[in-house]
């Protein structure tokens, strides 16, 4: 009989949750670091799973099946019990899963033909720079990667031109504390009505019921002037969808599709806006705080661009130093350094270890990628590190951001595109620098996205 897997014990009742309010997953990486790549222990009244090695996430996402639901109290205050990315795993999960990857295909993503909408947008986050720059940077990087999820799913640029979605959905990238107490509410969800937990549980309903109420009034836009021949969009895509099995199906399911319109497209902008914009933040902060990378990024892209503005992912294999400097962005600073949380469905065994039914299973992704086991000097941002003796970029098994198995992130290929593309096209056109006297503290803030703090950088034209 497997035992549990071992790790440490915590306080009574509350066990490991008290220690749990800033850096979890520098304190968990300690954990790993102590007692191994797969670690249980309590929060509250939840086990909870630790993998602390990328061995540990492939052994549990990969080869066990049994891993991938999503826990359902206390985030169902986000979600609702709907649309992708914290439904269980299921039948219905991978029909959506599919048709959200082949519609967005279809519109694009990972393919050539999203590129130049990519480029404009990029183009256009470097003239809003050109204009003004200071400390709102974040938020133009923000605005510019939702452009393109809208692109995507309402055929339009709408942020540009509505200005009451643009300012609901820059509340998530506004600091405060009630995000940081959500992570709690996923191991005591009975504490959603006591406060200061019922303001982050009221707040979160108004978000996700405000956002839910421009989702359908561009729904309903489009149910009034589509072509079902000429699917324009992500949206078009789904109705014509419901249409096509109208007839074939009981009316119970068609019920149930009708209602995962809204939540799952309020899925695809809640987790494609944030993650690669601040992924993007991150970047240029790195780049103003390390001249010596940012040259010889220059160097790089001066020498394949030319004379030219505009980058292309065709580009990639003459750069290897950008995917360098991406992936080391990535390494350091994960956008969700303990990934999305898994749950356990039923009793099975990770790595020779007895996992209990309803475990909650956290990758520490910011755990494994700044492991000084793999990594020398790992919080040293050194692009360099990517690099082999030929000057060819290495792609390590040990950076998963995205994670992996069957519910790793549906847009990475898209992410992969907006962050060459914006990154290559904000050093072609600037010089990023600090202001004089001015450090940034790298560290970040970390709640369920690791965010930079407010900084300044100055962006001085080169091209
Ligand atoms: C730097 C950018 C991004 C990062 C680092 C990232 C990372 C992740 C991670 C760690 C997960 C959870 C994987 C797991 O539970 O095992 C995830 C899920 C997901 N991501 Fe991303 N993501 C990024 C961009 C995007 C974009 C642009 C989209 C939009 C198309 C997107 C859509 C999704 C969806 C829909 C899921 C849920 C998948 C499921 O539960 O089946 N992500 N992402």
């Amino acid at each position: 009989m497997p035992g549990s897997p071992p790790g440490p014990r915590g306080l009574p009742i509350l066990g490991m949750l008290p220690f749990m309010m800033s850096y979890p997953e520098r304190l968990m990486a300690d954990w790993s670091k102590k007692h191994g790549p797969v670690i249980m222990v309590k929060m509250g009244p939840k086990n909870v799973v630790i993998l602390g090695s990328s061995d540990a996430a492939h052994a549990a996402f990969v080869k066990n099946t049994h891993l991938a639901n999503r826990p359902q109290d206390g985030l169902e205050i986000f979600a609702g019990g709907k649309g992708i990315l914290f439904i269980n795993s299921s039948m219905f999960h991978s029909e959506q899963r599919r048709f959200c990857l082949s519609a967005l295909r279809e519109f694009g993503m990972g393919r050539r033909t999203l590129e130049p909408k990519i480029v404009d947008c990029a183009a256009m986050l470097c003239d809003q720079i050109d204009d003004v720059c200071g400390d709102d940077i974040e938020q133009m990087i923000y605005v510019t990667m939702s452009n393109v999820i809208s692109h995507l799913v309402f055929g339009h640029d709408s942020l540009n031109d509505n200005k009451g979605l643009c300012e609901l959905l820059l509340r998530t990238i506004e600091p405060n504390k009630y995000n940081a107490l959500a992570g709690i509410l996923m191991f005591l969800p009975s504490l959603k009505n006591v406060p200061p937990f019922s303001t982050t549980t009221r707040r979160a309903i108004e978000f996700r019921e405000d956002l839910h109420r421009y989702i359908k009034m561009e729904i309903d836009r489009h149910r009034a002037s589509r072509d079902p021949n000429q699917p324009r969009d992500f949206i078009d895509k789904f109705l014509n969808e419901i249409e096509k099995i109208k007839n074939n199906v009981k009316g119970e399911i068609l019920i149930e599709l009708k209602d995962q319109l809204i939540p799952l497209v309020r899925d695809l902008f809640m987790a494609g806006t944030d993650t690669s914009s601040t992924t993007i933040t991150w970047a240029v902060i790195f780049l103003a705080s390390f001249p010596d990378v940012q040259t010889r990024l220059h160097e790089e892209l001066d020498s394949v661009l030319g004379q030219s503005r505009t980058p292309s992912v065709s580009m990639e294999d003459k750069m290897p130093y950008m995917r360098a400097v991406i992936q080391e962005t990535f390494r350091m600073r994960p956008p969700l350094p303990l990934s999305v949380p898994h749950v356990a469905q039923c009793n099975t065994t990770l790595m020779g270890y007895r996992v209990p039914k309803d475990s909650i299973i956290l990758t520490n992704t910011w755990g494994i990628q700044n492991n000084p086991k793999f990594w020398v000097d790992p919080d040293t941002f050194k692009p360099q590190r990517h690099i082999d003796d030929l000057g060819k970029f290495i792609k390590s098994p040990n950076v998963i951001p995205f994670n992996i198995g069957t519910r790793n992130c549906l847009g990475q290929q898209l992410a992969k595109m907006e962050l060459f593309i914006t990154i290559a096209s904000l050093c072609r056109r600037f010089w990023f620098t600090l202001p004089t006297g001015e450090t940034p503290d790298l560290k970040g803030e970390s709640t369920f996205i690791l965010r930079p703090f407010p900084f300044n950088v100055v962006a001085t034209k080169r091209v």
